[in-house]
């Protein structure tokens, strides 16, 4: 074994546990790399072909499923996180930055601002890997920006024979499109580039509104700001809408959370406890006491409390404890009748005693939609709204509507826009909560509403949706996914295809083919597939 790895600077190590964020899920390795050249990479894969190892690399660890979880070997490139090169526009409209893969998104971002750039959009954290971020199809909430990936201008990935791929929009756009969402199944991401703006601070209002006024002000508030976010408090019949813009204004004070201290996260966690290992139909009196806390009890529609931050910190936020997240994605048009349809769903449940959801639940959009040349970027400031895109091409297996077509920024309606709901449900000090009714149900009302599972998160799907039947149902636990992969195959159709087909080219001997159970359950490989890759 010595010999075989005596090129690493890193000895892998035997055995080694990885568990994910959020704890639910574990798994002891055989061997565990942390390469740091891209030469290194090559070689880790190199040898798991030859050796017939299949090869998980791991980012940060923070998807919320088992889709990182394997018993062969697996990687993490923290130790290779540098920054290679920053090129700037002539008249410093944006930059691209070239990065190791293994670099944390906050590391990119604390390098960014020291050269006056920053990222233009980010989902609710900032540390996943550079690598992985994409991987999934992470998305921030904004009527402008669309996936985390559409600011990638290009990809270098070692793929399953050990060739170093460089990839964009010009070279094998194709495989590019199967990298920029990969599942980790295309090859290890080695570096990135990635196009970044001047930096910017974010002038942002929170507001109280109830249920009923984001139900009536549906058709205009998406489209109301560049960046937007809204979470719902079912059981108080209340919303927190969160809009911010793009500013040079100095950063203020940050507005006051309770749960934000010590005491008030403790107790928070206490009564959760409380509620999901006692006696659960606690669970909407502390939410309604939890709301009042954070935010107080008045609707302030149009006048909400302002804060100015650096972009990071109003874009990211905090995600609070341990949790299981079920998230899903439909056109916004659909937005209303989706969210009556749940509201009436978790108000019955909680009459019935049946099961409760924690909150917030969070409805955020996204616009995916792209033009078909790139977009002028000369009149631009520092404070323009909208994305200066990486790419303007779509992964294969983006989970957002296809059928939408992009329109200038001025002319943004719902019809351009993605509706993401994300169902979050807290593990407190890492007990489990009972999921699996709320899950079942959220499940078929977004599906009913064209909507497709973000591919990180712990969807739960249904044994009649398997090709093969695993186990008996009763033998799941509560918590645990069965597949989508009838719908999976329906969903992404000739799309799907496409990405197999390239999967197969790029690792003919299935290197990448690891967790198996988890892409049969959810159709992106055929038993076929498999077979071939473990003779
Ligand atoms: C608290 C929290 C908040 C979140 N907020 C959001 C959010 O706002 N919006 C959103 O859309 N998602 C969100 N997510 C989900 C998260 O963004 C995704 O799960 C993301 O993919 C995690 O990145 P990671 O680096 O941890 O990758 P991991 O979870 O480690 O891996 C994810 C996938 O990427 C692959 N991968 C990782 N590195 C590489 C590489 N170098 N080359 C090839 N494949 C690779 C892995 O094999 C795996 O398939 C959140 C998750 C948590 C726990
Ligand atoms: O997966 C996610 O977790 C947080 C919510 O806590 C978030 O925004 C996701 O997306």
């Amino acid at each position: 074994m010595v010999m075989l790895f005596d090129f690493l600077s890193v000895a892998p190590r035997r055995g080694f546990v990885f568990k994910n964020w959020a704890g639910i899920y574990s798994c002891r390795s055989q061997l565990y790399f942390q390469p740091t050249s891209v030469d290194e990479i090559v070689k880790v894969v190199k040898a798991a072909r030859q050796e017939r190892k299949t090869l998980v690399t791991v980012g940060s660890g923070h998807s919320p499923s088992d889709m990182c979880m394997t018993n062969e070997w697996l990687m993490n490139l923290d130790r290779f996180n540098k920054v290679l090169e920053l090129k700037e526009h002539p008249r410093k409209k944006y930059a691209d930055v070239t990065v190791e893969a293994g670099m944390r998104v906050y590391q990119l971002s604390e390098y960014l601002e020291q050269k006056g750039y920053a990222i233009q959009n980010l989902g609710s954290i900032s540390e996943q890997s550079v690598g992985g971020i994409i991987s999934t199809g992470t998305h921030g909430s904004s009527p402008y920006h669309g996936l985390v990936s559409s600011q990638y201008v290009n990809l270098t990935i070692v793929n399953g024979k050990g060739d170093v791929v460089f990839l964009d929009s010009e070279h094998q756009p194709d495989v590019f499109k199967a990298a920029l969402l990969s599942l980790g199944k295309i090859g290890v991401i080695v570096k990135a580039t990635i196009r970044a703006v001047p930096k910017f601070n974010l002038r942002s209002t929170e507001e109280l509104i109830k249920f009923d006024t984001l139900l009536d002000k549906w058709d205009t508030i998406w489209t109301s700001s560049e960046y937007i976010r809204i979470w719902w408090y079912p059981y108080a019949r209340k919303c927190i809408l969160w809009r911010g813009i793009k500013t040079q204004e100095p950063v203020t004070i940050p507005r006051k959370s309770w749960w934000g201290t010590l005491v008030g996260r403790y107790f928070y966690e206490t009564l959760l406890w409380v509620a999901t290992q006692i006696y659960s139909p606690l669970t909407p009196y502390i939410e309604r006491f939890v709301f009042h806390r954070q935010y107080g009890q008045v609707e302030t529609f149009g006048q909400g409390e302002v804060e100015v931050s650096k972009s990071v910190d109003g874009l990211n936020m905090d995600c609070l404890f341990s949790q299981f997240v079920d998230e899903w994605g439909c056109p916004l048009e659909n937005g209303p009748e989706v969210l009556r349809s749940l509201d009436h769903s978790i108000m019955q449940a909680a009459q019935n005693k049946e099961f409760y959801v924690h909150v917030p639940i969070e409805v955020r959009c996204s616009n995916t939609t792209t033009p078909d040349k790139p977009l002028n970027v000369e009149d631009r400031t520092s404070t323009s709204p909208g994305p200066i895109h990486g790419n303007t091409l779509r992964p294969y297996l983006d989970n957002t509507p296809s059928h939408c077509r992009y329109a200038p920024l001025s002319d943004v309606t719902n019809n351009q826009l993605t509706l993401y709901i994300n169902a979050t449900m807290y593990r407190p000090f890492h007990w489990n909560s009972a999921v699996g009714r709320w899950y079942a149900l959220f499940e078929d009302t977004m599906a009913a509403a064209e909507g497709k599972p973000h591919w990180a998160k712990n969807f739960i799907g249904s044994t009649s949706l398997l090709e093969k039947q695993n186990k008996p149902e009763t033998e799941y636990d509560d918590y645990e996914m069965r597949g989508m992969a009838k719908s999976v195959r329906k969903w992404y159709g000739q799309d799907l295809k496409n990405w197999q087909r390239i999967r197969r080219e790029q690792d003919p001997d299935g290197v990448f083919l690891a967790n198996k159970d988890w892409c049969i359950r959810n159709g992106i490989v055929d038993e076929q597939d498999i077979e071939q890759a473990d003779h």
